[in-house]
């Protein structure tokens, strides 16, 4: 029988993986929702079927799992309010909240609770994410596997040994599709300087990402061997990539990268510190 899942803040990131999941087969009456208004929470129950409730401890009184949702910053009030309940049934936590420790969650929660952080991202919502998991001492390796079972589910899921890598994860994938939908909205403005209609532009960009993706994971050959293959020598491609280059594309990802990497360890200082 599939575990009894419950998300605790079914906003854009849970609402994708409750998508994904149910897309994929995993039974809708084995998944609750909550969040703070009915009014989130219809939607759902409309196009998923799962069940919804604005109550967080009835949502919880019956789970295997629960996946703390909500914002990182009203996590610790969440926490500290499912404490009790928590404590009483001990199910598999599961946080997927940008910057907080696994130490801090379970202090929150009343200590002593097995605990996975994991970085998901919203493509998971059409069977595409990319997650990485990292796993607290308690957790059992029956409750890896079903972690792991649950992010497979909706797309790709690489454990970390080290829980900073975690971090590294958010740069990698968790915040990363916004990258690329900065890239699919600067090169639609490019097709449009050069006589396309936006909407023409839009579809050739996206096909076009859609496409590398693709090939270069199901290829031997690597990014760099790819790339060499579409540049004809004295062509058009060496053209566009030498601009790239020389505009610091490498350099600017590196930057965004460091950047989102460190914003994950500053909201750990923030919000895990105790006052
Ligand atoms: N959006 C993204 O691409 C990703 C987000 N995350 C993480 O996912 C978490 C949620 O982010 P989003 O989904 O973007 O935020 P969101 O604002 O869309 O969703 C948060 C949800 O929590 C609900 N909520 C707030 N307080 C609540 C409470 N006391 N009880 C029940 N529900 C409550 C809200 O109604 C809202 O629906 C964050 O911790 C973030 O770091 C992680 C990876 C990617
Ligand atoms: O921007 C954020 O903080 C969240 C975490 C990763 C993606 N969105």
């Amino acid at each position: 029988m599939a575990s009894n899942v419950t998300f605790i803040g079914a906003g854009n990131m849970a609402g994708a993986i409750m998508a994904g999941m149910v897309q994929s087969g995993y039974p809708a009456a084995a998944i609750t929702a909550t969040a703070t208004r009915d009014t989130t929470l219809q939607p759902l129950r409309d196009q998923l079927g799962i069940n919804t409730s604005t109550d967080n401890h009835a949502a919880i009184a019956n789970a295997d799992v629960v996946v703390l949702s909500v914002k990182p910053q009203g996590m610790r009030k969440v926490c500290e309010s499912l404490r009790e309940s928590i404590q009483g049934t001990r199910p598999l936590i599961i946080s997927v909240a940008a910057g907080l420790s696994a130490d801090t969650l379970e202090q929150w929660l009343g200590g002593d609770l097995a605990v996975i952080r994991c970085m998901p991202n919203t493509p998971s919502l059409v069977g595409a994410g990319a997650s990485g998991l990292f796993a607290n001492d308690n957790v059992s390796d029956a409750q890896r596997e079903l972690a792991t079972q649950l992010m497979e589910s909706v797309g790709i899921a690489a454990w970390v040994e080290e829980e900073p890598l975690i971090d590294a994860v958010t740069a990698i994938s968790g915040s990363a599709p916004a990258y690329f939908f900065l890239m699919f909205e600067a090169m639609e403005d490019a097709g449009v300087k050069l006589g396309l209609d936006a909407d023409t532009a839009r579809r050739l960009a996206m096909q076009t990402a859609l496409g590398a993706a693709t090939m270069a994971m199901r290829s031997d050959k690597s990014p760099a061997e790819l790339k060499r293959n579409v540049m004809s020598p004295g062509g058009t491609t060496e053209k566009a990539v030498a601009h790239l280059e020389q505009a610091g594309l490498r350099n600017a990802l590196d930057g965004a990268m460091q950047a989102c990497a460190q914003r994950a360890r500053e909201m750990s200082a923030e919000l895990g510190k105790d006052d």
